[in-house]
């Protein structure tokens, strides 16, 4: 089912070349920070190419339920009032935030320290997910929750009244679960210390930064220790956000995987805490280049150059990288299952509580398609077979799951017979373009109902 009306039944299939330049959307997790720090700095922050899916818009008008004025002046340009920190107000509903882990983590975080009491739910994906991650940090601060069994949403979160900082050693490798501490100790006296063994997005961070908080980050034997002095004026600013990486991997993965292929892909932002995927397509053999390397706004940025690869083979993927690249498992699978040999992925137990249990969807997608994965808790390999030699001719489950949607999509384009989705509706929540974006370089990509 897709959360916003009928499933979408879509079909990829073999066909031409992919040849142009695909210009991908906004980067998703700067843009529901911008929306979020735009609403706790007092006054107007302007944001040029915001990425309008569903998740961000999601965010904005949660941001709007919490008194922040958002306007979309079109074309990717957007302002937000915001109010403060410390200025939300209490919604008169609930807040409702559609499919997004990150919408509603983040928002949980920046609401934990106010004085007010707020329900959020999700669609049937989010209300499985688990939020005790959070809420156990926040409860550090003063904050109730009351959720469904398991912590899951709906759930009513009690801001506390008289918040204390807190220092947290965050025990998953989560930038939301980071992300969340840090917005609570925005409105929390005093320092605010959160300490991460591995390094995720730092996005948060730096954009803290930006919208001048006092932080620093501090790499020690204990990790990354980022301290956050509570309660000061964030000044709004002009943000432009980069183009999502994790969007990028679609077109780079369907033009390694389509015959005659030659995709650019401009001005990725390569921070190294996302770039993980397109080092490790590299070391697969994928004639994968940056182009134009660049700094741009404090980030590395690069054209991505993609074409056809054929010889690529499986690789075991270090595990210290997975966090730069956790949405990217799923379409790495599928450049996998074309790959000579074993590609081996371990450490990615979080894969497993994303939109969907991201290690079953692709596996049991993959298998019904001809490819052998094996799996363990937080671990799988994918066996591939080599070009020519993957059957596909299924319809796979996309299970709410955005990324497992278009994961099987770009598969569809090098299998020997056609790869559907039941439901290419969740696309939408991160890059709603992509059908459009897709077709236009030249995939045979159709719906079904079309
Ligand atoms: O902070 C963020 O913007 C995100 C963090 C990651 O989730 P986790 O923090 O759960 O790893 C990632 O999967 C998600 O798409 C976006
Ligand atoms: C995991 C993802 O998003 P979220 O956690 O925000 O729902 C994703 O976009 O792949």
């Amino acid at each position: 089912m897709s959360s916003h009306g009928d499933p979408i039944v879509m079909t990829s299939r073999k066909g031409g070349p992919l040849r142009g330049e695909a210009h991908v959307p906004g980067d998703k997790s700067i843009s529901h920070r911008s929306l979020i720090l735009g609403a706790l700095a007092v006054g107007e922050t302007k944001i040029t190419g915001l990425l309008e899916g569903q998740d961000v818009l999601d965010t904005g008008r949660a941001m709007e339920a919490f008194g922040a004025q958002v306007i979309n002046h079109g074309g990717g340009e957007w302002s937000v009032h915001g109010v403060g920190v410390g200025g939300f107000g209490e919604p008169e509903n609930v807040i409702d935030c559609g499919n997004s882990g990150t919408g509603v983590r983040l928002i949980m975080g920046a609401m934990a320290t106010c004085d007010m009491t707020v329900t959020f739910t999700g669609d049937a994906s989010l209300n499985g997910r688990p939020m005790g991650r959070v809420t156990d940090p926040l409860a550090l601060f003063g904050t109730i929750a009351v959720g469904r069994a398991g912590g899951r949403l709906p759930m009513t979160v009690v801001g506390a009244k008289d918040p204390v900082p807190v220092r947290y050693v965050v025990p998953v490798p989560s930038a939301q679960v980071k992300s969340a501490v840090l917005l609570a100790g925005l409105n929390a006296p005093g320092e605010t210390v959160v300490i991460e063994k591995e390094a995720t997005r730092d996005h948060t961070e730096r954009m803290l930064v930006g919208f001048g908080a006092d932080l620093t980050v501090e790499d020690t034997d204990e990790g990354r220790v980022i301290t956050l002095v509570g309660q000061p004026e964030l000044k709004p600013q002009t943000i432009i956000v980069p183009r999502d990486p994790s969007s990028a991997a679609f077109p780079v993965c369907a033009a390694l995987l389509a015959e005659g292929s030659d995709v650019l892909v401009p001005n990725i932002g390569l921070n190294p805490t996302r770039a993980g995927l397109f080092y490790t397509l590299q070391d697969m053999g994928a004639d994968l280049t940056f182009e134009n390397m660049r700094e741009e706004g404090g980030e590395p940025v690069a054209d991505l150059r993609a074409r056809y690869s054929p010889n690529m083979h499986g690789i075991e993927v270090p595990p210290a990288r997975a966090a730069s690249m956790i949405d990217e498992y799923p379409v790495l699978s599928v450049v996998s299952a074309f790959a000579k040999g074993q590609t081996v992925m371990r450490g990615v137990k979080e894969l497993r509580v994303k939109e969907s249990d991201r290690i079953d969807a692709m596996a049991k997608g993959l298998r019904a398609a001809g490819v052998t994965v094996d799996e363990g808790p937080d671990w799988w390999i994918v066996t591939g077979l080599g070009f020519g030699n993957v059957a596909g001719g299924i319809t796979a489950e996309s299970r709410l799951d955005h990324r497992i949607a278009m994961s099987f999509l770009v598969m569809g384009l090098a299998t020997n017979a056609p790869m559907s989705v039941d439901d290419g509706g969740p696309i939408a929540t991160s890059f709603p373009i992509f059908e459009g974006l897709m077709k236009k370089l030249g995939a045979g990509i159709v719906r079904a109902n079309a």
